[in-house]
């Protein structure tokens, strides 16, 4: 249960008065959080996401919920936040930043086939796009940075060959990232964090993206990368599947074709996909910040797929099928 901030029907009654959704009827906690406390409340004009924040602080918040309001905006498919009658859209509950945004209907497509990956792919490119004239920025706050400064945290829990293998690759990535190669991609907003249970579908239709607390600016093959090893993927395995692979690819680059830049950066982004979701797990593993970080993610996963990607390359972007 992840309810961290309680809201009675009463608090909401009075707090919604604020915004023009007219009488709340009803609220109800979602268990599944483990960032933010959320909940699925009834008014007189439907049905909504209300998400009380419970660590990103007022300052912090704009970046996303803006980032949001722009992407609904241009008819890309992500819960857009809801104004108050004074146009603000992150306002104090229980003296913490709250945010109401519109209810996408369907549920996560936990074993997707190739047409859930190529829907997936194709709204990618379209968000992409979409950010692209957003004018606020901020840092990919677990980019390569961040990789710097918490791999020597979590490198004393390691094996010997596990060191090897981190260091390495963060060598592997910080040259990378010094290339005029790198320099070439293109860069924008990207959501950082598009797995299987932050995407909504009604069915095989894709309803909406969301969970945008990772977003920032980075490059968006970086983006297409961490979705690509988490979507198209044998779970059991970590090995790429050809089929949804291809499905997602052939999808983005039918909306926003790749660059040859992109094309030569593929097999290094799809392992730095892997690394910072090795690295983010192995830091919760061992170094948890408190108790209710509820359990833990398996590191191994994606130490399994980061070697995969050494090792084995991937389809690629575009040509050559
Ligand atoms: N806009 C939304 N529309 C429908 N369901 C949502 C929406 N936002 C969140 N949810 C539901 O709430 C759950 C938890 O939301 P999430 O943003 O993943 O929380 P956290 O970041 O705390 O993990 C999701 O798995 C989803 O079922
Ligand atoms: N996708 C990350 C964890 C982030 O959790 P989320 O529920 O907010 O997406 C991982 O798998 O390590």
């Amino acid at each position: 249960m992840a309810v961290f901030t309680p809201v009675t029907l009463d608090d909401l009654s009075q707090w919604i008065s604020q915004f023009d959704l007219g009488k709340a009827h009803a609220i109800k906690g979602i268990s599944s959080g483990i960032e933010n406390t959320n909940f699925f409340i009834t008014t007189d004009s439907g049905e909504y996401v209300l998400t009380v924040f419970e660590k990103l602080t007022f300052e912090q918040l704009p970046f996303y919920l803006n980032l949001m309001r722009h992407l609904a905006e241009r008819g890309v498919s992500v819960p857009a936040p809801i104004a108050n009658h004074e146009g603000s859209i992150i306002n104090a509950l229980h003296g913490k930043p709250a945010s109401i945004v519109t209810k996408l209907v369907g549920e996560s497509q936990l074993a997707p086939a190739p047409v859930h990956c190529a829907a997936v792919g194709a709204m990618l490119a379209r968000m992409h796009l979409a950010g692209s004239n957003f004018p606020m920025r901020q840092g990919n706050l677990r980019g390569i940075q961040w990789w710097n400064e918490t791999a020597p945290t979590v490198l004393p829990y390691l094996s010997a060959e596990q060191q090897e293998l981190l260091t390495q690759e963060i060598a592997t990535q910080n040259a990378y990232a010094a290339s005029p190669d790198y320099a070439a991609l293109q860069q924008g907003p990207i959501h950082a964090d598009l797995f299987r249970n932050n995407v909504m579908f009604d069915g095989e239709h894709l309803t909406g993206f969301f969970d945008f607390y990772f977003a920032g600016c980075d490059t968006w093959l970086f983006d297409v990368a961490v979705t690509v090893n988490d979507w198209c993927i044998d779970l059991q395995t970590g090995e790429l599947d050809e089929a949804r692979v291809r499905a997602m690819l052939d999808a983005y680059h039918a909306v926003r074709p790749f660059t040859a830049a992109e094309q030569a950066a593929w097999q290094t982004m799809l392992r730095a996909g892997a690394l910072r979701f090795w690295l983010s797990r192995l830091y919760d593993f061992h170094l948890p910040r408190d108790a209710e970080m509820l359990t833990p993610h398996d590191p191994g996963h994606f130490e399994r797929i980061l070697k995969l990607r050494i090792a084995h390359p991937a389809p690629p972007l575009f040509g050559n099928h």
